[in-house]
């Protein structure tokens, strides 16, 4: 029974290096993976995080830096919400700010150590990395230096890793060592053809018999010592490859070592040692238990708490205190209407079948419903084909990873004018998962696709509303994005102008309207607090909500027309967002109102929880408010006829930096856009 004790860490401490790992006996190992699990449960429940995946490569971790010596060896992490423990073994060992502002990345980080290389937490590049670096050890005359890259075998379902698997597996003689952490899961069991192979290689009977006789014969007692278990590890694996017939990675060219009880640390060892010394493409396949050692991880039917917190019990890993309705809860029950309603309408979600709210669409309609796996790319493909054949599917992927699924939407969707619903969920800042999990560019991407139409609701009604109206459009793609987290209170519009809803006017008040407030999504109550503000210093405001953002709804372009000044707020970078489209119609349409585009500076972004990064993006009542004060004052006296020149001055005034630009990741690529905003003269 796991025991928690947050103070037993004792043989942590002495471990500021993967080489202090040599200096411990097997029994101090052991001890050690104890003290990780202590260490990380009660604390990760806490701050949030991946506890499930983490304590599935506890032994594997500590196997892996004890054979290679990183960073000498260069040691890869797919998606890398796995590394905790890599963290916790290269010096890293105060978790308690882990994926808070200013604290610990949930992910690799350049910054944090010299051990970690990918940051990105996107699935399925890390054979993609290792394939490159393999290449230029070749091309430089590097031999000395090994390339490892450990993929769950979730992340093994990505279309990446096969183009990577198909590069690597073609040069015999450029090693390449890849290890495959097999949970048998990604969030929820991994479909497909290859979880049903890596199962024919895990289960195959004589094998797994053998290895439990031969983890109860020898107990890995000490008196044993490495060479019998060498030796008997030898004849496992020739049982194995009597029993278990030649795998599709040796058909493939690669070498295959496994499968490897991936708890057991000196099987582990004695695999990776094999691995090292092929001088070639090899995979060691490494069995684990997600949430091993914890029962409240591995008793968890859903996902063996794939990941939990903030403010979590560590006893149960259940939260503290209830969630609320979320923009996917709204999501996932109207789909199960929808369903009921209309039998052409399927759903489609890649490994994340309840992240996305797609669960109870599954319950329900258990015919209807397909996980792709990791495979974003494949799964908009896919859709497009389905409405080719009559179905209309919706696809619901985080923003941030409908990203790589560009072309196939561009191309296989728009193309084809494909009737597709796709739902991008966490659009947005989503903030604690830090810079490659923002859904903050899907308005500017998309916005250049022909044909596509995007949604942003403000509220839940408008997100049930608008999944509908995209529904209804059978003969080209649409798109809803919506944030993380708890949905937006509802709010009302109080009249119509053409798709819009018109959320405040000046009507009933001694303002004039100088500003047309264009509130976007989840910003609209910002777009309402600014006019309140403004309200407040004599400026008259109307806050539109466009609700379908793209293509721009002509009734905008009147509207800017009878304002002195257009503001747009977004949770979507400036550069090629709807401020931008937007500014764009107005130009074709000739019309002069100024305008000034508020959203997210194109940076990545350090993790901090949506709030603060929203803030230090200058996206608040506050500061956007205080901001339109000072160009309304430029544009000259109120009621005077917006002019050029009364622009340029205002752009004066808008050009001196306002808000801190919110911290970046290192390795930050500059924008045009990371100096202030700027109003645009028409
Ligand atoms: C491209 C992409 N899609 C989806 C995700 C969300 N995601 C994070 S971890 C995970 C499951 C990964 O499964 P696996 O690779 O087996 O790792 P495990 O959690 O089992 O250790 C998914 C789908 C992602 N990180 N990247
Ligand atoms: C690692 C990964 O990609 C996801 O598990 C990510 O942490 C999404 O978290 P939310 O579902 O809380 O947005
Ligand atoms: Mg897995």
């Amino acid at each position: 029974m796991f025991q928690l004790k947050e103070d037993r860490v004792a043989l942590l401490e002495r471990i500021q290096g993967p080489r202090d790992l040599d200096k411990l006996s097997s029994e101090q190992l052991t001890e050690l993976a104890a003290e990780i699990r202590a260490y990380l449960i009660p604390t990760v429940a806490k701050t949030s995080g991946h506890i499930g995946p983490n304590l599935g490569v506890v032994e594997l971790t500590i196997a892996l830096h004890r054979v290679f010596d990183s960073p000498r060896d260069t040691v890869l992490w797919d998606v890398g919400h796995q590394a905790y423990v890599h963290k916790l073994l290269t010096g890293r060992h105060d978790f308690s700010t882990l994926r808070q502002e200013g604290g610990l990345s949930g992910y690799p980080a350049r910054v944090e150590s010299e051990h970690d290389v990918i940051e990105n937490s996107h699935a399925s590049t890390a054979l993609a990395y290792a394939d490159g670096i393999a290449k230029a050890h070749q091309v430089r005359g590097v031999t000395d230096r090994q390339v490892v890259a450990v993929i769950g075998d979730g992340a093994l379902t990505g279309g990446m890793a096969w183009e990577a698997l198909n590069n690597i597996a073609a040069a015999k003689d450029r090693p390449v060592i890849i290890v495959v952490n097999d949970n048998e899961r990604s969030y929820t069991p991994t479909i497909g053809g290859l979880a049903e192979h890596l199962a024919t290689l895990r289960t195959t009977q004589g094998y797994e018999r053998f290895l439990e006789w031969g983890r109860g014969m020898l107990g890995r007692t000490p008196v044993i010592g490495t060479p019998l278990y060498e030796a008997l590890h030898g004849v496992k694996k020739g049982l194995k490859d009597i029993v278990a017939p030649q795998g599709m990675f040796e058909d493939l060219g690669l070498k295959y070592v496994g499968p490897v009880d991936g708890h057991d640390i000196a099987g582990m060892e004695s695999a990776l040692r094999r691995a090292r010394n092929y001088h070639g493409p090899v995979i060691v396949h490494a069995i684990t238990r997600k949430g091993e050692g914890y029962p409240a991880a591995r008793n968890h039917q859903l996902d063996q708490l794939h990941q939990v917190g903030p403010d979590s019990d560590p006893e149960t890993g259940q939260p503290l205190a209830p969630a609320g309705a979320s923009w996917t809860s709204v999501f996932a029950d109207e789909m199960v209407k929808v369903g009921a309603e209309r039998d052409d309408v399927v759903g489609i979600t890649a490994a994340m079948l309840h992240p996305v709210g797609l669960h109870k669409f599954a319950e329900r309609f258990p015919d209807r419903i397909f996980d792709v796996g990791i495979a974003e790319q494949h799964a908009v493909t896919s859709a497009a084909g389905m409405a080719f054949a009559g179905l209309h599917p919706v696809v619901a992927i985080y923003a941030t990873f409908l990203n790589r699924a560009f072309d196939q939407i561009l191309m296989d969707a728009a193309l084809h004018r494909a009737g597709v619903t796709f739902v991008a969920d966490r659009a947005g800042v989503t903030g604690n998962d830090g810079a490659s999990h923002n859904g903050m560019w899907d308005m500017s991407i998309f916005q250049v696709v022909p044909g596509l139409r995007i949604a942003a609701p403000r509220d839940g009604a408008q997100l049930r509303a608008q999944l509908r109206e995209a529904l209804d459009v059978h003969d080209a793609p649409t798109m809803i994005r919506f944030s993380k987290g708890a949905v937006c209170d509802d709010i009302p519009a109080v009249a119509k102008a053409g798709g819009m809803d018109v959320l405040r006017t000046t009507a009933g008040t001694a303002l004039t309207p100088d500003v047309l407030v264009v509130g976007v999504g989840a910003l609209a109550g910002v777009a309402l607090d600014v006019a309140e503000r403004l309200a407040d210093q004599g400026i008259g405001a109307t806050v539109v909500d466009p609700r379908w953002v793209k293509p721009v709804d002509p009734a905008l372009v009147l509207l800017a027309a009878e304002h002195r000044l257009v503001v747009t707020v977004e949770d979507n970078v400036r550069v090629g967002g709807v401020g931008s489209a937007i500014a764009q119609e107005l130009r074709d349409a000739a019309v002069r109102t100024p305008l000034r585009d508020f959203g997210i500076p194109a940076r990545f972004l350090d993790h901090a929880n949506r709030a603060t990064v929203l803030e230090q993006a200058g996206l608040t009542g506050q500061r956007i408010a205080h901001e339109i004060v000072g160009l309304v004052a430029g544009l000259g006296a109120p009621g005077a006829p917006a002019s050029a020149e009364n622009a340029e001055s205002a752009a004066s005034a808008a050009s001196a930096p306002s808000a801190p630009e919110p911290s970046a990741s290192a390795g930050t690529s500059e924008s045009p856009n990371g100096s202030a905003p700027k109003v645009t003269a028409r």
